[in-house]
């Protein structure tokens, strides 16, 4: 039903088609929200005032953003009976076995776009060369290093992969910029549209990793890579000798995701090998009657749950920086009344004040567990990756922890695949986390797309090279359009924010404005939504865009909420005593460094969080309850 009423000139007419399906509660909160969006307030709003926006606007995202792609096929299964997380991510979701499993659809939170631009226009290599192309590397300060870099890299291997093709789509650079492209010409396998069975969405695209939050980037997505990475011994996973990963003999490592590595990504796979290991042998110590099976399953559990708290609590805390996310994320985990009141009372009060982790039920919003297109194309990156790895000297008589010396810096190129494995294997994890821990991460801004590139070895999925070159910065731009995502307008929209009426509202940067204009005339519509995300003026201490946010906001919270292994079964039957006191005592990323290296923080980090640079000061003692501060 419609609420006319509401309609006004205030609001843009595709905002005003979406208010009208909303009911009358819905429509009230969305003209609070667009009214706090027009004054460009929420983010200055001091952090409970900023904590109610977000509230309500997450609120709307679930009610109006969730759409369900294909239908649900999977059987009725004894709870009981799966009472861990299995191989491929079946058996998670309460009544349907197949939701969130290997293979399923990727969903939407909004429709597929309905832009009349064609795929080629404007051609992907002239966004690439004119746009995206680093001209100077650009860093993002200490806010963040190499280590956060890398683990966004790791969660996404976790969560998200498209379906390919076996056909091939060839790119061929026009004229104006051929000379600029490292590649004239390359080809790649499309994305594999599949038929959903559903008179709605009639396509969908496929998700060859398991959605939810379950450590598959470790474990595998399936029977026969979990299988590839146990050891069959005390519930325990392979590891080298060194610490590191194991490798087949091509060099590919043993892991339970392969495809694009590089040497952070895998160093991060082998320290949460670690952290499963040792799990293992605190729970085979306290439980001496569990077996091989049962340990790995509850080794599972909370090595995964680590990693999720990790994310939620100390990651994104560190890439919105800023008071209200600080106490937003704490809330997502511990809740409103926070820590010491779940820890004392359990978790009594509901999602807002107790938190999602924990919850009596799963919470979908009606719209069955998946990630989403667009929350791929809004991870979308690859600017975080420097041009070099600067790596450090832990040996040298002299050094001072706050700045180890440099003894070399490695081109990137070197560090991906199985080149990459050798040169990590010579430095150790040790010099790798220290070195990863000092260097800061490019910043999410045009010009600053790693040229390397833009001639990329991309991998098969069993991480073997592929013959061919591709230039990724113009593939991105091409697998946006190719799957319907909406252009950055149309997004914005979709999202239920205001649109931008001309580049100014974009930026105030002169020398992007005439760039934009060079490649999109004056047609703000046809602006690309990667382009405009780099673009986005940033929130104060927000290493993202705000437009990217708002799909965070709704699906970091999902990826908690919908989960069983967070909700229902977040409790010591499924994890054992033990194995949830593992996870409550472990904070940080800090802590598990800590836990396997016991002199490497005390040693050569200064700072708060093991995901700012390390040289930087700790965060400074505040001494004003947190929901009573500013915003920053
Ligand atoms: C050296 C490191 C990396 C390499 C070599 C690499 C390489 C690749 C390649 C080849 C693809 C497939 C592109 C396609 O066919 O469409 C891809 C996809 C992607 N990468 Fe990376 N990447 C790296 C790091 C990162 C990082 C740091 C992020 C940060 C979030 C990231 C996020 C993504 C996302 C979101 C996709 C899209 C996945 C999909 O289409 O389902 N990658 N990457």
């Amino acid at each position: 039903m419609g609420f006319a009423l509401f309609s006004s000139p205030f609001v843009h007419p595709q905002l005003q088609q979406i208010v009208a399906k909303m009911t009358l509660l819905d429509t009230l909160l969305f003209y609070v929200v667009h009214f706090v969006d027009k004054l460009g307030l929420w983010h200055r709003l001091p952090v409970l005032l900023g904590l109610a926006y977000l509230g309500m606007r997450r609120h709307l995202h679930q009610r109006y953003n969730l759409l369900h792609v294909g239908s649900m096929y999977g059987q009725k299964y004894d709870h009981q009976q799966f009472c861990y997380r299995t191989a491929d991510g079946s058996c998670n979701h309460p009544f349907d076995s197949l939701v969130g499993s290997q293979g399923t659809f990727f969903g939407r939170n909004m429709p597929p776009s309905n832009s009349p631009y064609g795929v080629l226009d404007p051609h992907p290599t002239v966004v690439a060369t004119k746009l995206l192309e680093r001209k100077k590397y650009i860093d993002n300060g200490k806010q963040f290093n190499m280590i956060a870099c890398s683990w966004i890299q790791f969660m996404i291997h976790d969560w998200i992969d498209h379906l390919e093709d076996t056909k091939q789509v060839e790119l061929t650079a026009p004229e104006e910029v051929a000379n600029g492209c490292p590649l004239k010409s390359f080809k790649f396998f499309g994305t594999k549209v599949v038929s959903t069975d559903s008179p709605y969405l009639k396509t969908g695209t496929l998700n060859t990793r398991t959605p939810w939050w379950d450590g598959s980037v470790i474990y595998g997505n399936n029977e026969e890579g979990m299988r590839r990475v146990r050891a069959f011994q005390d519930g325990k996973m392979k590891i080298a000798g060194d610490g590191l990963l194991e490798h087949d003999e091509k060099g590919i490592p043993i892991s339970g995701d392969v495809r694009n590595c590089w040497a952070g990504f895998s160093l991060l796979q082998a320290l949460f090998v670690k952290e499963h290991n040792a799990v293992c042998d605190m729970l085979k110590e306290r439980y001496p009657d569990l077996d091989d099976e049962q340990l790995y399953r509850h080794a599972r559990l909370v090595t995964s749950a680590v990693i999720a708290k990790i994310h939620t609590i100390d990651w994104t805390v560190e890439l919105l920086k800023t008071e209200t996310l600080l106490a937003g994320m704490r809330i997502n985990w511990y809740g409103f009344l926070g820590k010491k009141f779940k820890d004392t009372f359990g978790h009594i009060c509901g999602p807002i004040l107790s938190g999602l982790v924990g919850l009596k039920k799963p919470r979908d919003h009606g719209i069955p567990y998946s990630l989403t297109e667009e929350f791929v194309s809004v991870y979308r990156m690859h600017c975080l990756l420097p041009d070099t790895l600067v790596i450090r000297d832990l040996n040298s008589t002299n050094s001072d922890y706050s700045d180890p010396p440099i003894i070399e810096e490695v081109p990137m190129e070197q560090l991906v695949g199985k080149d990459g494995e050798k040169r990590s294997a010579k430095l150790g994890m040790e010099q790798m986390l220290v070195s990863m821990g000092h260097q800061a991460c490019g910043a999410l801004s045009l010009w600053n797309y790693p040229s390397w590139m833009r001639k990329l070895i991309a991998h098969d999925v069993d991480g073997d090279d592929r013959p061919d070159p591709v230039d990724m910065a113009a593939m991105e731009i091409y697998r946006d359009r190719e799957r319907g995502v909406a252009r950055y307008n149309e997004f914005r929209r979709n999202l239920l924010m205001s649109p931008i009426s001309k580049w100014e509202d974009l930026t105030d940067d002169n020398e992007v404005v005439s760039a934009l204009e060079e490649v999109y005339g004056n047609d703000v519509e046809k602006l690309d939504l990667l382009v405009g995300l780099h673009a986005e003026k940033k929130i104060k201490g927000f290493a993202i865009s705000e437009t990217s946010f708002f799909i965070f906001l709704l699906i970091a919270s999902r990826r908690l909420e919908a989960d069983r292994f967070f909700t229902t079964n977040y409790n010591s039957k499924t994890y054992t005593e033990e194995g949830l006191e593992w996870v409550n005592k472990t904070e940080t990323l800090k802590d598990v460094i800590d836990r396997h290296f016991p002199d490497m923080t005390k040693r050569w980090m200064r700072c708060s969080s093991a995901f700012s640079v390390w040289d930087s000061l700790p965060n400074p003692t505040n001494y004003i309850p947190l929901y009573l501060r500013p915003a920053t």
